[in-house]
């Protein structure tokens, strides 16, 4: 199922005496992309630790409010069993690799391993995630010896394999040039394909707008707004927030204060761009 309902939840972390969440009321809906943004220090890796139950079984702190998944308070999980539950990829694709396996297909094993699966259907599924993302070439490598790149699409089959439905991916490409932030980003669109509920954190304004379903934007804590993406990313009041809108969404409020507005204000390339040909459409005379 994977809902997860946040009710008035706040947190501190020990021995502080800011909130790193405060009053949280959300609810995260099965099979949805949802990209959390904000400014650093607003709380959202804090939001994923909750989510993946880090938050009361590995973090002490102060928690109040009610953390619902699938309908069960994370208190009353096991976080063993959240950990089985819920994917987790981190920033940094170099903390990822466990470093003690040979190859890159014993590091995909590890986890299905951990598991006890058998092996005929161990090789069966890391053969399909293999093909899946194209790491042919990769297999018989030393993990550690791979570029940034490499090692993120490695993390990610070592994710995909154990196939979680529910996956939280926090700044999965900062790290990475725009080729591999690109082959990210559709491995990211594969999977919601796939129906699974994504929690992704990600500074880059432009690939939230293609690639989400809604947007959280945090600030100090707090969910300031949410809502579906064109909706909340067309929001300039999000400036006055500490996080950024698209630059074709900046560009489209600069064309309503010239007059020249477009239809709605587009918040990726090709909305713009839709909007521009139907327009000199009109003025050349065709449709
Ligand atoms: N382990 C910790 N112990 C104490 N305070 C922490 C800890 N981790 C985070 N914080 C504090 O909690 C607040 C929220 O931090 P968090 O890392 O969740 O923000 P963020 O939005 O993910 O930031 P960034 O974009 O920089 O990763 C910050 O004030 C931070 O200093």
């Amino acid at each position: 199922m994977n809902r997860i309902e946040l009710k008035n939840v706040s947190y501190q972390y020990p021995l502080t005496q800011e909130f790193a969440l405060k009053d949280i009321h959300f609810q995260f809906e099965p099979g949805k992309l949802y990209g959390i943004i904000g400014s650093n220090g607003a709380g959202k890796t804090t939001l994923c630790n909750l989510v993946r139950g880090l938050i009361p079984h590995f973090y002490q702190g102060e928690l109040t409010g009610e953390v619902l998944i699938d309908g069960k308070d994370v208190r009353d999980w096991e976080s063993s069993e959240l950990s089985a539950k819920i994917g987790y990829i981190f920033q940094n694709p170099f903390s990822q690799i466990s470093g003690v396996k040979e190859t890159v297909f014993e590091e995909i094993a590890l986890g299905l391993e951990n598991l006890g699966i058998e092996k005929d259907e161990m090789i069966d599924r890391i053969i399909e995630v293999v093909k899946l993302l194209k790491l042919e070439e990769l297999i018989k490598k030393n993990p550690n010896n791979l570029s940034g790149g490499q090692r993120q699409r490695v993390a990610f089959a070592s994710i995909i394999v154990m196939n979680n439905d529910l996956l939280v991916i926090d700044e999965p490409t900062s790290q990475l040039d725009p080729q591999s932030t690109h082959d990210v980003f559709e491995i990211i669109h594969m999977l919601k394909q796939q129906g699974k509920t994504i929690l992704l954190v990600e500074h880059k304004v432009d690939l939230i707008a293609e690639y989400s379903d809604d947007v959280l934007v945090m600030q100090k804590g707090q969910i300031v707004f949410s809502g579906p993406t064109g909706e909340v990313l067309s929001n300039k009041d999000l400036l006055n927030k500490g996080a950024s809108i698209p630059q074709v969404a900046l560009l489209g409020h600069e064309m309503k204060e010239a007059n020249k507005p477009f239809e709605s204000v587009p918040i990726t390339k090709s909305q713009a761009k839709e909007q521009i040909m139907k327009r000199m459409g009109k003025a050349y005379g065709s449709n």
